[in-house]
């Protein structure tokens, strides 16, 4: 696979971390490994209203400390960018919690007309694809943006761009594309989509009856929410998804922000759709390509894993509390995240004239 080929390809520039975080960060809270296994894994869960008010100060003390570990991307912008100078930087974004605020109804997460704008431009100027859990329909109908990539299911979907391969016949051939040249998808987890159909179906049969549970079908994986479950019938509710699966042995069950999530055991996940992107782009093995990855949830963490192991490149947890993270830089929510796209493609036009931009990132991309 992909990331097999590029572990070959470690760490020769040296991941671009700020000062303080260049070791192995040790978690600061404990107590809110927040989406780990029961845990009902929610940012929000760490403030709890009914807290008396001096918890609120040492919450936001016990922020300021991690924020030494994981700096702002936005306080540390002109660093990260002197020393992306004369790189690639292709840039990886999650979609909910990232590029749109986390609401009660997953249908109405809608991405703000300034934060479209602001992916678009950053499509303009760099490589750019995003990695959702959603199905990859559901996410371009969210995102509706033409210079894009996009991977859905936590990767296992990828809309993978045409790559040009020397065949033996010493000629270039497209990879990638039907007879036409029209892209075509790579879906590694294709197999396992009978038995996931018929764990959606069960799961909407059994947890109809759970007020507030929602199944949502996201084409390879299922998400099961509990945002709008009364706490009470969360053990229920977690009960009944792990009967199901009692009888797919090939399917797993994992934690995300109060949604339980089942996916096919397969060693493919959105670290590994990053790396396939990359290659696919032509971009891999080589020391000049700086991959940002921004993501605030628990599968993001695959993704900012694997840049820290290729060395090089930028990996951004968007979270308003502290949380372990393998990230090195962070935002504080979807407003920053905003902020800093607008910034990133505001510092690559004014470092480049037109002509070159058309150089660094090929027209084909840009007509997606
Ligand atoms: O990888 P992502 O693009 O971040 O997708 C992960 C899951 O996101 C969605 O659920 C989350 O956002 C919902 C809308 O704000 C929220 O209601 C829910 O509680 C969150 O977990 C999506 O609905 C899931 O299917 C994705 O797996």
């Amino acid at each position: 696979m992909f990331s097999k080929i590029w572990m070959k390809f470690n760490g020769q520039m040296g991941l671009q971390t700020p000062p303080c975080n260049k070791h192995k960060v040790q978690p600061i809270l404990k107590a809110n490994n927040d989406t780990d296994e029961k845990d009902i894994g929610d940012q929000e869960q760490l403030v709890n209203p009914r807290s008396p008010p001096h918890s609120k100060i040492s919450s936001d003390e016990t922020y300021e400390a991690w924020m030494v570990e994981h700096p702002s991307a936005l306080g540390s912008f002109d660093g990260m960018m002197k020393a992306a100078k004369g790189k690639k930087l292709v840039i990886f974004l999650d979609y909910d919690g990232t590029l749109s605020p986390i609401v009660n109804d997953p249908d109405s997460a809608f991405m703000s007309d300034e934060m479209r704008a602001a992916v678009h431009e950053v499509g303009k100027y760099f490589p750019t694809a995003i990695i959702s859990g959603r199905s990859i329909d559901k996410v371009k109908k969210f995102v509706q943006l033409s210079n894009v990539y996009y991977a859905g299911s936590h990767g296992m979907d990828i809309m993978a761009p045409p790559r040009p391969v020397k065949a033996n016949d010493g000629k270039h051939h497209n990879v990638n594309t039907d007879k036409k040249g029209n892209e075509v998808l790579f879906q590694p987890a294709k197999k396992f989509l009978p038995a996931i159909q018929k764990i959606f179906t069960e799961l909407e049969k059994e947890t109809r009856k759970i007020p507030g549970a929602r199944v949502e079908d996201n084409k390879f994986c299922v998400s099961v929410h509990f945002r709008q479950v009364e706490e009470q019938d969360f053990k229920i509710l977690e009960e009944k998804v792990k009967l199901i699966l009692e009888n797919y042995p090939e399917f797993r069950l994992s934690w995300g922000r109060k949604v339980m999530e089942v996916k096919p055991v397969i060693e493919w996940d959105k670290g590994d759709a990053l790396e396939y992107f990359l290659e696919t782009l032509g971009l891999n093995n080589t020391s000049d390509v700086l991959p940002m990855y921004i993501g605030d949830d628990k599968t993001d963490e695959d993704a900012f894993k694997v840049i820290r192991r290729i060395g090089q490149g930028y990996p951004i947890v968007v979270s308003s509390i502290p949380k372990e993270t393998e990230a090195s830089y962070s935002l504080h929510d979807p407003s920053e995240v905003l902020t800093f796209l607008l910034r990133l493609a505001r510092w690559r036009k004014s470092s480049l004239s037109s002509r070159s931009v058309s150089q660094i990132w090929h027209t084909d991309h840009a007509t997606l």
